[in-house]
C-alpha cells in the first residue's frame, strides 16, 4: 500500500490566494520533474531538503505552461509523512489546483483517500494515533482553549502519560511472571500486598484522568446550548448580549444531523454552541412549539440549557410547564429584567422547586449578574470547580473509553490479588489492562478503528 504515491488538492476549493497539491511517496520528486520548470536557473534537484523553488507547471504533453508556482520540495525521512513529499503552491483557483492535479495523477500518483496523508504518518511512526487524532481536532478548534488541548494531544503530553502507565503495568507483568516462574516458592504475603499498592497507585492517576476526562470533550466539541422561555421573557435579547458582548464568534457552523445553524460564543475559552432556536423564540405559544418535534429534540439534545424567566412578571404557569419539560436536564435558570421586577423573590420562589438547577439573577438591559452566568456555566461544565486549573489531557470519548477499560482490569487484578488467585489470572488482567492502554496510542488497536477515525478527515490531510 505504501508503495504508492499519493497527491491532493490540499487546500479548500473556492478562490484563495493559493492552494497546495500534495504529493507523498516514492514517485512524488520524479513527478514534480516531470512538471515542474524552475526559471531561476537553480537545479532544484540538487539543493537541500525543506526548500521552495519558483518556476513554472508545464504540461508536458503540450508544452503549454499551466500556472506559476512556488515548489516545496522534502525529502523522506524527515518530512510529516515520512516520504518525500512535494507541494505546488499554485495560484488558489479551482482550474490551477485541478489541472495541476490532473497532471500528477496522470504522471505516477493516485487520489489519496481521506486523510491518507496523516494516516501514512501514523503508519510510518511519525505520529501515534492520538496525535495523529488532534490533527483533526486542530482544524476544528473553536475557542484558543480548544486548540491548546488539542495542540497538547499533538505534542504527545496524552501519549507519554499512557506509555508511562503501560511502562508501570509491565514492570508488574514481569514480577507476577517471575513468581509464576518459580511456583514452588510462592508468592510472598509481602510481594502481593506490593503489588496491591502498585495497582491502587495507578488506579488513583487513572481515576485523574478520567475525572478531566468529563469535561474535555466539551473543548473539542462544544457545548450544546439552548435557550428556552416563554414569549418577551428576554431570549433574543440574551443571545445577542452573549454574541455581541463576547465579540467571538468564532464561527457558523451547521447542526450536524439537523438543518440548524449554530452559533459559537467562546465563554472562557469553553465553545458555547449556542443552536439557532428561532423555532422556539419566535413562537406565540413556546410551550406547544416545544412540543413541536424539532424543538423538542434541540432540547432534549443539549448539554446545557438555559431558563430563562421574567422578574417583572413573576412565574406563570408557562414558565413551571418549561422548566418542567426540562427538570431532568443539565441546566441555569436565569431570572432577567431585575432591573425592572424584584429578581431576589423571584429567585427565591423558583430555588426550592429546582434544587438541581443554579439559579442567577441577571438584567441584559443593565448586565447584571451576566458575568456570574458565565461563571455558573464554567462550574457545571467542570464539575463544581470555578476554573480549570489545567486543560484536560482527555478530550475524546475513544480515549476515555480505553482509559475505563485499563481501569476496570486493574480492578479485576485487585480482586484476584487480595481473593489470592492464581498468578496466572493476575497476569492475564494486567496485558489486558496494557492492551486497553494501547488502543490510544494504536499500538493494539485493530484495523475498523483507524479506518473510522482517518474517514472524517478531508482529502489532503
Ligand atoms: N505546506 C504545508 N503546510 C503545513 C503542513 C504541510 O504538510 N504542508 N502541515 C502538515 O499537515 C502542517 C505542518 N506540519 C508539519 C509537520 C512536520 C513536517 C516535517 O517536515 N517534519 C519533519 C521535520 C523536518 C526537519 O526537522 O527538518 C519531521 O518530522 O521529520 C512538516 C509539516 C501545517 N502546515
Ligand atoms: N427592562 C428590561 N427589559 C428587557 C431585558 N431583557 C430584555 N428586555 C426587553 O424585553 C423585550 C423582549 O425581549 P426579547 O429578547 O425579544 O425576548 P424574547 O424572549 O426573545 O421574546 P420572543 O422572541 O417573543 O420569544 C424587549 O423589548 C427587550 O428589550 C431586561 O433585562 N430588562
Ligand atoms: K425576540
Amino acid at each position: 500500500m505504501l508503495d504508492d504515491t499519493i497527491a491532493a488538492i490540499a487546500t479548500p476549493l473556492g478562490e484563495g490566494a493559493i492552494g497546495i497539491v500534495r504529493v507523498s511517496g516514492p514517485e512524488a520528486v520524479a513527478i514534480a520533474e516531470k512538471l515542474f520548470v524552475s526559471r531561476t536557473g537553480v537545479d532544484w534537484r540538487k539543493q537541500g531538503s525543506h526548500r521552495l523553488f519558483y518556476g513554472l507547471v508545464v504540461d508536458p504533453a503540450t508544452g503549454q505552461p499551466v500556472d506559476e508556482v512556488l515548489l516545496g520540495v522534502m525529502y523522506a525521512p524527515r518530512t510529516f509523512t515520512r516520504e518525500d513529499v512535494v507541494e505546488f503552491n499554485c495560484h488558489g483557483g479551482i482550474v490551477p489546483l485541478r489541472r495541476i492535479l490532473e497532471l500528477v495523477l496522470q504522471h505516477g500518483a493516485r487520489l489519496a483517500e481521506p486523510g491518507e496523508f496523516t494516516r501514512r504518518a501514523f503508519l510510518n511512526g511519525r505520529l501515534d494515533l492520538a496525535q495523529a487524532e488532534s490533527i483533526l481536532d486542530i482544524i476544528r478548534a473553536k475557542t484558543e482553549a480548544g486548540l491548546a488541548v488539542a495542540m497538547s494531544l499533538l505534542a504527545g503530553e496524552l501519549s507519554s502519560r499512557v506509555r508511562a502507565f503501560q511502562d508501570r503495568l509491565l514492570g508488574l507483568v514481569a514480577q507476577v511472571e517471575a513468581s509464576i516462574d518459580f511456583p514452588e516458592e510462592g508468592i510472598e504475603e509481602a510481594t502481593r500486598e506490593d503489588m496491591v499498592e502498585s495497582v491502587r497507585a495507578i488506579m488513583g492517576d487513572l481515576e485523574e484522568l478520567l475525572r478531566q476526562a468529563r469535561y474535555g470533550k466539551v473543548y473539542r466539541e462544544g457545548l450544546r446550548t439552548v435557550i428556552v422561555g416563554r414569549p418577551n421573557v428576554g431570549k433574543s435579547s440574551l443571545l445577542n448580549s452573549l454574541l455581541r458582548e463576547k465579540r467571538a464568534i468564532v464561527t457558523e457552523i451547521p447542526g450536524t444531523t439537523r438543518d440548524i445553524i449554530e452559533e459559537v460564543v467562546n465563554i472562557r475559552g469553553i465553545p458555547i454552541r449556542l443552536a439557532d432556536t428561532a423555532g422556539l423564540r419566535k413562537t406565540d405559544d413556546i410551550v406547544e412549539r416545544i412540543g413541536v418535534e424539532r424543538s423538542r429534540d434541540l432540547v432534549k439534545m443539549a448539554d446545557l440549557v438555559l431558563v430563562v424567566l421574567d422578574a417583572s412578571t413573576g412565574l406563570t404557569p408557562e414558565d413551571r410547564s418549561i422548566l418542567e419539560l426540562v427538570r431532568e436536564q443539565t441546566g441555569i435558570i436565569l431570572v432577567n429584567k431585575s432591573d425592572i421586577g424584584d429578581g431576589e423573590a423571584l429567585a427565591r420562589q423558583v430555588t426550592p422547586l429546582f434544587p438541581d438547577k443554579p439559579v442567577q439573577v441577571i438584567s441584559v438591559k443593565t448586565g447584571q449578574g451576566l458575568a456570574q452566568v458565565e461563571e455558573a456555566i464554567e462550574r457545571m461544565i467542570l464539575g463544581g470547580q470555578a476554573v480549570a486549573s489545567q486543560l484536560p489531557l482527555v478530550s475524546h470519548v475513544r480515549h476515555k473509553q480505553a482509559l475505563a477499560r485499563c481501569y476496570e482490569h486493574l480492578q479485576e487484578v485487585l480482586r484476584a490479588l487480595s481473593a489470592g488467585e492464581n498468578l496466572d489470572l493476575v497476569a492475564i488482567d494486567l496485558r489486558a489492562a496494557w492492551e486497553a492502554l494501547g488502543e490510544i496510542t494504536g499500538t493494539t488497536v485493530a484495523e475498523d478503528i483507524i479506518d473510522r477515525i482517518f474517514r472524517d478527515f478531508c482529502i489532503g490531510k
